[in-house]
């Protein structure tokens, strides 16, 4: 399919779709209810940044004659899969308590060893939780440091629950903490500052 179509680009893709487990639906429920109090929001998610949404921080870091060619034919990493294969997450936020917590079924194109998530791809949705946290206070953040510490893998295809605190802020310097935990909430898999 082809990831260039206008509507695909405006697509949220945080939403169900067919490749979902009872277990993802269940937990965005659960997220949905907590959003009726409006203590909770769900995070619409697309493939593309919006036009010109960071053009300061680009222009920063990016020349820009090659910028607009490059961000056309860009495509968010967590959202450059398709469906089922890769990342299925929604992030919800409460800015009240600096959360953002994220919903995650990996798909079978995030292997690392055989039947596991690939580490790499747990610092992924690690990195966009907490950033998507900090951006939430700091609203264009770059991340700076991330130490990961791998307590229990993560069978792949499994549904897990990031859950990101901002601790402390000074300044420009966002300070935050993320768990990894199963969808039942029993397993540490993994924690990230
Ligand atoms: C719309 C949909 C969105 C969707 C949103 C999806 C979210 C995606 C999130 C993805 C986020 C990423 O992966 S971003 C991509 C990965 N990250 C990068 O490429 C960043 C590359 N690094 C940099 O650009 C730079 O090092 C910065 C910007 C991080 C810092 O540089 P700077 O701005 O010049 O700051 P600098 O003066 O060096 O330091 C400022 C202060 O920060 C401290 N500091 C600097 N680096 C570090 C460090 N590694 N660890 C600790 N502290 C540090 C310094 O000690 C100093 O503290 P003090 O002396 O002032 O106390």
């Amino acid at each position: 399919r082809s990831f260039s179509s206008e509507k695909d680009i405006h697509k949220d893709y945080a939403v169900p779709n067919p490749t979902w487990s009872e277990d993802l639906r269940l937990l965005y429920e659960q997220f949905m209810k907590k959003c009726e109090d409006g203590s909770w929001e769900r995070l619409p998610s697309y493939r593309q940044h919006p036009a010109g949404g960071c053009s300061d921080f680009q222009a920063r870091h990016l020349d820009p004659s090659a910028m607009k060619e490059l961000t056309s034919r860009a495509r968010l990493f967590t959202r450059s899969f398709e469906d089922g294969l890769g990342f299925e997450y929604v992030m919800f936020c409460n800015d009240a308590e600096k959360r953002v917590v994220c919903i995650l079924q990996g798909g079978p194109h995030l292997q690392g060893m055989p039947g596991l998530f690939h580490g790499g791809a747990i610092l992924t949705i690690i990195d966009a939780t907490a950033g998507m946290c900090a951006k939430r206070i700091g609203k264009v953040v770059l991340t700076a440091n991330l130490n990961v510490n791998f307590k229990r893998p993560i069978p792949l295809c499994s549904v897990v629950v990031l859950n990101a605190q901002l601790e402390k802020a000074e300044g420009r310097k966002f300070f935050v903490s993320c768990t990894v935990h199963s969808g039942d909430g029993r397993t540490l898999h993994t924690e990230a500052t």
